[in-house]
């Protein structure tokens, strides 16, 4: 079954303003991880899960990425989640030790998904709305829940007419 959700406001990310979220994601993980505060490796959930990543295992070293790919929305409408690739099973364990990183938690379900596969790993995301946060166990912004999330590789700047119009 799928659900259309109302979303009154949008909230438009910027690259620099991801790049500095996702940075102070990181610092806030930084010695967390069991090993000597390392974590053994980064799993992105794709796709959004991609660009947080990256600059993740930048900021902590981290050489070791693989990806569990989820898919739980179709543009803004929501279907149950479903694994269509999942990473390395030898690597993974029950996850300890491992970093799972997304965008975004909204209803919690992909995150709540993706844990029952691997109880023990750290969930981590940039924004989290209220229905799922309790899924993420660090994240650093919280956003109302009719709140839509414009990531910037979704957008492009354009031009906007004046407030006033023109002559
Ligand atoms: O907490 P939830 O309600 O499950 O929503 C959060 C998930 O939804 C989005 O992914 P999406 O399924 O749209 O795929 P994408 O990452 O490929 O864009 C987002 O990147 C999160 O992974
Ligand atoms: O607010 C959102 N923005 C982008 N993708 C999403 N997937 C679930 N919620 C969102
Ligand atoms: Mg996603």
């Amino acid at each position: 079954m799928s659900e259309r959700l109302p979303h009154e406001k949008g909230f438009l990310v910027s690259w620099d303003q991801l790049h500095r979220d996702a940075r102070a994601l990181a610092w806030r993980l930084d010695g967390k991880g069991p090993d000597n505060g390392a974590w053994r490796a980064i799993v992105g959930i794709t796709r959004g899960g991609l660009v947080p990543a990256a600059i993740i295992a930048r900021e902590l070293n981290i050489r070791v990425i693989d990806t569990i790919s989820v898919k739980g929305y179709n543009h803004q409408t929501q279907h149950p989640p479903v694994v269509i690739k999942a990473p390395q099973a030898d690597l993974m364990g029950d996850g300890e030790g491992i970093l799972i990183v997304d965008d975004l938690v909204d209803s919690g379900k992909t995150m709540e998904l993706v844990r029952t596969l691997y109880p023990k790993a750290h969930f981590a995301t940039i924004y989290a709305k209220p229905k799922g946060r309790l899924q993420a166990d660090t994240f650093i912004t919280e956003v109302s829940q009719d709140t839509w999330i414009f990531f910037p590789w979704d957008t492009a700047l354009q031009y906007v007419q004046p407030y006033r119009g023109v002559d």
